[in-house]
């Protein structure tokens, strides 16, 4: 209901994570919204996949508290591979196998109607993930994230590997079932086109805590060094300087 939209999703409180004597995050704060999509950025190391499995329940924070408000979570890892020794098919519905009282021929019928929302078609889904492209295998990857109908995805560095138009197709592919089926998006990237394409807000982490959290503009215009060295070196520049794509009338993306 309208009241519960106005709570953040996810709240992450004075979370502090630390491995031996090592400090990753001190307490770190964090509010992600319902129904946005969120870039999560950092340097490498800066605790990012961290943040994610400790919002998910996957580590347990030294202190700290996590509200998880989501009735679902779908979460793409960032080395997710898929199993090799399964068709494509079994892989998405392997979720639905462990978790559900289905059948085998329901699992994996629904797991056909994922597949087709992600763009693959039954033979991609007959084969074995050896035999996909790398962006076939993200969007099996996402079609099993999406398999028990989540209401929130996170997603870690979804466009790694991919080449630059496969990368700009599967971020349309995260923006335009975002809003199609009104998940809220936690991903964390290191890809400034993919902050710029879909991300409604980025939250940057640095020195163990959320520096930032704002639109892209106004994150940019932090006078941090980190941010200043990302967002504006020079790929950074090129980024920030042109409309995003929903203003680029001519720009068509496939896969
Ligand atoms: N299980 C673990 N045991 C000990 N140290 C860990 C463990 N997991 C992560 N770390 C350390 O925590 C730090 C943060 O790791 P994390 O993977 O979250 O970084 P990241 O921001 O996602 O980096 P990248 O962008 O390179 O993927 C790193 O120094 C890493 O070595």
């Amino acid at each position: 209901m309208v009241m519960n939209d106005l709570q953040p999703i996810l709240s992450l409180e004075d979370i502090t994570n630390r491995f031996g004597a090592t400090v990753i995050h001190e307490n770190l704060n964090l509010d992600v919204n319902t129904g946005e999509i969120l870039g999560l950025v950092g340097g490498s190391g800066a605790g990012k996949s961290v943040l994610l499995r400790t919002a998910i329940g996957l580590h347990k924070p030294v202190a700290g508290s996590i509200h998880l408000r989501a009735k679902q979570v779908g979460v793409l890892f960032q080395h997710g591979a898929l199993f090799s020794s399964m068709t494509v098919i079994e892989n998405v519905a392997l979720p639905l196998f462990e978790h559900t009282s289905l059948s085998r021929a329901q699992a994996l019928h629904l797991a056909s109607l994922k597949l087709a929302l992600v763009g693959l078609d039954q033979a991609a889904g007959a084969r074995y993930p050896a035999e996909l492209s790398g962006g076939m295998i993200k969007r099996a990857a996402l079609a099993r994230a999406l398999i028990r109908e989540p209401d929130m995805l996170f997603l870690d560095e979804p466009t790694a590997g991919l080449d630059p138009i496969s990368a700009a197709a599967f971020d349309q592919l995260i923006l335009t079932l975002s809003k199609a089926l009104g998940l809220t998006v936690v991903l964390v990237t290191h890809d400034l086109d993919t902050l710029h394409a879909i991300c409604d807000r980025i939250a940057v982490l640095s020195d163990k805590q959320i520096i930032a959290i704002d639109t892209l503009a106004k994150v940019a215009e932090h006078k941090n060094d980190w941010i200043q060295s990302y967002f504006h070196g020079p790929r950074g520049r090129a980024i920030i300087d042109k409309p995003p794509y929903s203003q680029h009338s001519s720009l068509t993306v496939e896969n």
